[in-house]
């Protein structure tokens, strides 16, 4: 386990003492709304104007997760070809969770998203990363024509083992969009937990038990090492 401490500062502007952060990419068509969902959980703000991103914008919020302070760390990507082209080797480094999104009003977004899970499996991000899919910008939906995408994309999120969410980082509520990046931190510190666990009881079993110690930090390593 890599114990060493960072400072961060919380949702409030206190400086925290934090011991691990996570990286999640956030990724889809260009204005879909990925700035205003990164912005709408780290700020509790929709931001009152946007711009398309240009390479990647960071957000941080430390959050406590069953006692542990996790410092989640979104990378807000571009989703224009031309400003994204420099950046995406970056992107697909030692990342911990995926959240894919499109626009419900948009159906060509959602008709891309294979591509983007293309581009994940092309930077050899596999299925064992927890990922989401998020159709956004839910306070537009009017018509049946929305509905059926909704149904179409909750049916690709179960294929693929995803857990989705609909979201307005518009509207007055901002549950949903911080449910996405809530679970998704509580899915990779379970992950670690599990992981760690595996390791004792193979060590066990095979009486090693000074190694048993060795792998353990290996793998806890691997799992959530720093990522600056
Ligand atoms: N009504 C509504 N508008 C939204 C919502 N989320 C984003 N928008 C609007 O959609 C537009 C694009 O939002 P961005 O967050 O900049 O989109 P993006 O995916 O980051 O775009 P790129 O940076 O170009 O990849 C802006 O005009 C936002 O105000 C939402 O939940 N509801």
């Amino acid at each position: 386990m890599d114990s060493s401490l960072e400072s961060s500062s919380s949702s409030n502007g206190m400086p925290v003492r934090c011991c691990r952060t996570c990286k999640i990419i956030v990724i889809g068509d260009a204005g879909v709304g990925k700035t205003c969902l990164t912005h709408r959980f780290c700020t509790g703000q929709f931001p009152s104007r946007t711009e398309a991103t240009i390479g990647v914008d960071f957000r941080e919020k430390v959050l406590d997760i069953e006692g542990e302070k996790v410092k989640v760390q979104l990378w807000d990507t571009a989703g224009q070809e031309r400003f994204r082209k420099s950046m995406v080797q970056h992107y697909y480094r030692n990342v911990h969770g995926i959240v894919f999104v499109f626009d419900v009003t948009n159906p060509i977004s959602f008709r891309n998203l294979p591509l983007w899970m293309d581009e994940c499996r092309q930077h050899a991000l596999g299925p064992d990363i927890p990922r989401a899919l998020v159709c956004n910008k839910a306070d537009l939906v009017t018509s049946t024509i929305t509905s059926v995408l909704i149904e179409q994309a909750r049916h690709l999120a179960e294929v693929h083992g995803m857990s989705f969410y609909l979201t307005s980082a518009k509207g007055r509520k901002g549950d949903q969009v911080d449910s996405i990046f809530v679970t998704l931190a509580k899915s990779l510190k379970s992950q670690r937990s599990q992981s760690v666990n595996e390791c004792v009881l193979q060590c066990r079993s095979e009486s090693f038990a000074i190694p048993a110690k060795i792998i353990i930090a290996q793998e806890s390593k691997k799992k959530w090492a720093c990522i600056c």
